[in-house]
């Protein structure tokens, strides 16, 4: 398993082991000891699948507010999806700032998100699985979204903004510059 930082602390790319042979591969995706052992040791208690049919679709950027903040670990099942963190840790140096890492079933990259972060993706390509850990539950009244193209957030999603496939809450979302971290 390689861990590696990214320009966010604490956000840190995952990517486990794979063995390979004529079959295809096998790979432990997840692993608390191993994972424990490079520091990064959460007790996730949901897992979450989710399928977008169509390239550009965007969810996110979404976040859980204390006391039910959320940690992720973020993966691919099929396709391919550009995976985006934002820091919103009030009083962080890197506050409104953004990492976008592509996670694929060829790459087998895993996004570590912590708590204080928006989390969004948008598909790359048709029939994308996306697979998360969670450590809390959902609980709809912490529930929040920021829109996922504010302009101060500066971030490339890959695709015409307008062209993007987006749910109802997700298009209703305030801008960041209209937003108050809870964390
Ligand atoms: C997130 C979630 C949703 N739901 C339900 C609520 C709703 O009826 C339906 C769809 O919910 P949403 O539209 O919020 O799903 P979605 O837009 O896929 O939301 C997800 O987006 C990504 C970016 C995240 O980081 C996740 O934490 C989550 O917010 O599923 C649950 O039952 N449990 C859950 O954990």
């Amino acid at each position: 398993m390689l861990v590696e930082n990214t320009t966010l602390d604490g956000v840190l790319v995952i990517t486990p082991k794979r063995f390979g042979d004529d079959r295809g591969f096998f790979s432990e995706v997840w692993n608390r000891h191993a994972l424990a052992e490079a520091g990064v040791d959460i007790d996730f208690v949901q897992d979450n699948h989710s399928f977008s049919a169509a390239q550009g679709t965007v969810r996110g950027l979404h976040f859980q507010s204390p006391p039910h903040a959320q940690d992720k670990l973020v993966r691919c099942g099929t396709g391919a999806f550009l995976d985006v963190a934002i820091d919103i840790r009030t009083g962080s140096p890197t506050y409104g700032k953004s990492v976008a890492v592509e996670l694929s079933a060829e790459n087998g990259k895993q996004l570590l998100i912590p708590k204080g972060f928006l989390h969004g993706f948008v598909t790359l390509v048709p029939n994308t699985e996306i697979l998360y850990k969670c450590s809390d539950i959902y609980a709809p009244d912490c529930d929040g979204a920021v829109y996922f193209d504010s302009p101060e957030l500066g971030i490339d999603w890959r695709i015409a903004p307008e062209r993007a496939i987006l749910s109802d809450k997700d298009a209703q979302a305030p801008r960041f510059a209209d937003f108050k971290s809870p964390f």
